[in-house]
């Protein structure tokens, strides 16, 4: 299926041009010269990308991003700057664009970002074959992706391969940045729907009065602000798949109507009289523990176990640091094509801050050190003094595990010596050994009394 991009951009010709390029590579494009006209595409129809350019006449990029996010949260957003804008550029990913581009480009490179931020099944790896030749059942290699070598990594593909092919709606459990998008896009593309749409939905970004709009759309004049007809997530994902992002953000009234469409299959747009019928499969992810909130009466129990047919949990980074060189490089080869980079990799002391370091962002946030050092980075190798600072003072500051003899010995006499008051005679007798052992040890660790 082409993928429908809306390209916001104001030098006409050069629109026009990248139009051109964009639809003989299969994407169908819709084009608005100015901020306003783009707003108006994304009230009307869904979008899998936004290409804006970062000045427009009327807004920035910025904005857009910022409205993109609250309107169509599923659809993303790619940014086109001029060189001296590169900062601000920085600025939209922290914000959620998925890349930036800088001006003046190829049409090659433009697409580059594309095929990276939006994969096609297409470009789905060479059949791997079993040792009797069959085809063997694996992921479809439609996103660069870093499988990993760790076990935990081994456990978690080998459920993403089994449940892929399925209808089953999938729950993924794991902190923040762990790659829970990844997983449910990888799961979709495994799947007989993968030609399909793959609409993703941060349920967390979505104020509870206009969720039904945004998941069941509305028409136009049903409440105030509502001036064109709105296609919501649910029939954008029509026969594809419905990602649900942070689904326990979502406000009890809004699980009901959800749990109410998934059973009925069915959805009708604020203000219409008319029902739908869709055909979704559901994958849902969580960075918290639902069946506390399920406990705790704030997630309903029914539709916990509508949308947790299988549960997956994508391990933290830190549980898999096994991992960590296979991602460094592979985004480091991120940030040098995005950036037209040539860095080489990671200087020693680097290697061991990241070592140290216990990533509580996770996969996203050793994407974004990378990018930043990337963009620092004016030598072969990666340098400490671009490394944002908490992870070396963290790393600076990692207790380190000692279980030398000499160490805990010393800490033992230690111990002893305090609880006998200093008194020499008390701690040998505590520690079962001789005054004179005591005296010799107190020498050899440098105990002064
Ligand atoms: N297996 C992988 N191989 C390569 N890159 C990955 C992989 N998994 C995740 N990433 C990258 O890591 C970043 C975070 O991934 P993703 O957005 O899927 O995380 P998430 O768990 O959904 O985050 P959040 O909890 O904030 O929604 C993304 O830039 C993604 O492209």
């Amino acid at each position: 299926m082409s993928e429908q991009i809306l390209l916001i951009e104001d030098d006409v010709a050069f629109a026009a041009m990248l139009t051109s390029f964009l639809e003989r590579n299969q994407y169908v494009v819709t084009v608005a010269h100015t901020g306003e006209d783009g707003r108006k595409h994304l009230s009307k129809s869904a979008f899998a990308i936004v290409i804006t350019d970062l000045k427009l006449p009327d807004t920035t990029g910025i904005e857009l991003l910022e409205f993109c996010k609250e309107t169509a949260p599923g659809t993303k957003v790619l940014i086109m700057t001029g060189y001296a804008d590169v900062t601000t550029a920085v600025d939209a990913i922290k914000k959620g664009a998925i890349d930036y581009i800088s001006k003046p480009f190829r049409p090659e490179e433009l697409l580059m970002v594309l095929k990276t931020a939006t994969p096609k099944v297409e470009e789905a790896s060479e059949q791997v074959l079993t040792q009797e030749g069959k085809p063997a059942q694996q992921r479809k290699l439609g996103a660069p992706y870093v499988n990993g070598i760790s076990e935990v990594s081994k456990k978690f593909n080998e459920y993403l391969q089994l449940v892929g092919p399925t209808n089953m709606c999938v729950l993924i459990q794991g902190e923040s940045g762990t790659g829970k998008e990844v997983a449910a896009k990888t799961i979709h593309d495994m799947s007989q729907r993968s030609d399909k749409p793959f609409v993703a939905v941060d349920c967390g970004a979505i104020p509870k009065e206009i969720a039904a709009s945004e998941f069941f759309g509305h028409i136009k004049g049903s409440f105030t602000g509502a001036v064109n007809n709105k296609i919501g997530h649910f029939q954008a994902a029509d026969g594809g798949t419905l990602f649900l992002d942070e689904v326990g953000n979502l406000s009890y009234e809004n699980q009901i109507q959800l749990l109410r469409a998934l059973q009925e299959r069915r959805i009708k747009p604020v203000g219409s009289n008319n029902e739908i019928e869709v055909d979704l499969r559901i994958i849902s992810a969580t960075n918290e523990d639902l069946t506390k909130a399920v406990a705790e009466g704030t997630f309903r129990e029914d539709l916990y176990h509508r949308l947790n047919e299988f549960s997956i949990h994508i391990p933290a980074l830190k549980e898999r640091k096994e991992d960590l060189f296979l991602f460094t490089e592979f985004f480091l080869d991120q940030a040098n094509t995005a950036l037209g980079k040539n860095i080489k990799g990671l200087d020693k002391h680097v290697e061991t801050a990241f070592k140290k370091y216990s990533w509580p962002g996770n996969l996203r946030e050793l994407k974004n050190v990378l990018k930043r050092a990337v963009l620092l980075t004016n030598t072969p190798k990666i340098s400490i003094d671009v490394i944002p600072r908490e992870v070396i003072i963290e790393a600076e500051t990692a207790p380190k595990k000692d279980f030398s003899r000499e160490t805990n010995e010393k800490q033992l006499i230690l111990n002893a010596l305090k609880e006998a008051d200093y008194n020499k005679a008390k701690a040998a007798r505590l520690l079962n050994i001789t005054r004179k052992t005591l005296y010799n040890k107190l020498n050899l660790y440098d105990i002064e009394l």
